[in-house]
């Protein structure tokens, strides 16, 4: 086994929470203070990492970012190696994604390229999102590259297929939660209660009509609400229900028009069901956009490398602060293929680890070409 699986496998059983990843970023210092030192300069920002590889010449920066963070979802994998913290997994692949960095960064200490290399190990990519702030921080605006890179482990794509665009890859995402709140009692007196299980019901199939009703067929958009609380007991009146979920947009203005509509329908809410209402975004997350010229580049290098099959893929729904870097910094996201039938964030995500290697090796070449 390669030692970038194996280490792919220790992130595997420490999956943390967003800005709570201590033991990871231990577990990254460990490895990279292991390596020859003679060109490394290393900063810690938060629970990230930033690793700086001085170049042959050094006169242009060349980044590469890796996510950090597991998701609350129980595991249920059937590996040896699964997660030692209760209620939480990698079921993103940050666990992947970070074995992988840490793969090209040994390549480029071993092989130094012309170029400066910056790799940054971010924390909180599923929320509440590290991109912008550590984007924003003295640490990474005194380094910050000329170019930079990252990847997504894709389920549905075989190992050694690489598929990314031009221009939008994934959408604008926002945080989506609503408490609704009215007054509980006897199960038996409906009457003298106001019912927050049934406002929540409506609630729910009204935002539902959002996306068939309100939004252009030609655009895309998703509101996806991942969860809801309210109640004690079955034969009490719920007092308070709370809905979270999350909207996706590939426009900003679809999105302004959403967060509108959502605000109509609470109005409405309020008045057919006697019921107060609290609205939060939560996290916001930029689209991710590829620069054009970047991705091209990018793509006809990979449509020469052997081995790997290069895909012109269309837009995902998925958000990924990544975005905030290539709003600022010119480069590229693109999917990696690990084969696998479960989606991500699923409990049984199992991707296939062969793609740790293909990746390595499409990185650091791609750096390595970038930087000639
Ligand atoms: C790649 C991926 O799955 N990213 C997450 C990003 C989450 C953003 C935020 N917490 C939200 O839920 O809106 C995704 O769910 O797409």
């Amino acid at each position: 086994m390669s030692k970038f699986v194996e280490l792919r496998r220790q992130f595997h059983q420490i999956p943390e929470p967003g800005f709570q990843e201590f033991k990871t970023q231990a577990m990254l210092l460990e490895y990279i203070n292991g390596l020859p030192q003679d060109r490394l300069e290393i900063r810690t920002w938060r629970t990230g990492v930033l690793v700086r590889v001085k170049g042959l010449v050094g006169e242009r920066c060349l980044g590469y970012r890796a996510d950090m963070d597991g998701l609350p979802i129980e595991e249920d994998t059937g590996y040896e190696f699964r997660s030692t913290h209760n209620g939480y997994m990698h079921a993103c692949g940050h666990d992947l994604h970070m074995a992988i960095g840490l793969g090209v960064l040994t390549a480029i200490v071993e092989q130094p390229i012309n170029d400066d290399v910056l790799f940054v190990f971010q924390p909180a990519e599923e929320g509440p999102g590290g991109a912008l702030p550590m984007l924003q921080s003295e640490e990474f605006k005194e380094w910050k590259p000329d170019f930079m890179m990252a990847l997504h482990i894709a389920p549905e794509y075989p190992v050694g297929t690489i598929a990314t665009r031009p221009g939008i890859l994934f959408a604008n995402t926002s945080e989506l939660f609503i408490d609704i709140i009215g007054k509980g009692g006897h199960a038996a007196y409906p009457h003298r209660a106001n019912d927050m299980i049934v406002a929540g019901a409506s609630l729910i199939m009204q935002l539902q009509s959002i996306v068939s009703r309100n939004v252009d067929p030609l655009d895309s958009v998703v509101v996806t609400l991942g969860k809801i609380e309210g109640g004690t007991k079955q034969n009490i009146i719920a007092e308070r229900v709370r809905l979270e979920g999350t909207i996706r947009t590939l426009s900003a203005k679809s999105m302004s028009d959403v967060k509108a509509r959502i605000e109509s329908l609470l109005d409405g809410l309020k008045v057919s069901f006697g019921c107060q209402t609290e609205l939060d975004y939560g996290s916001n997350y930029y689209q991710v956009y590829n620069n054009e010229q970047e991705a091209e580049r990018f793509m006809d290098w990979v449509r020469a490398f052997e081995g790997v099959q290069l895909i012109e893929c269309t837009e995902a729904m998925t958000g990924e602060d990544f975005g905030y870097f290539l709003q600022d910094i010119p480069g590229l996201m693109f999917w990696l293929g690990v084969d696998t039938p479960y989606g991500l964030h699923h409990a049984k995500l199992e991707p296939q680890e062969d793609a740790i290697g293909v990746a390595i090796e499409v990185v650091s070449n791609y750096l390595r070409h970038r930087s000639s």
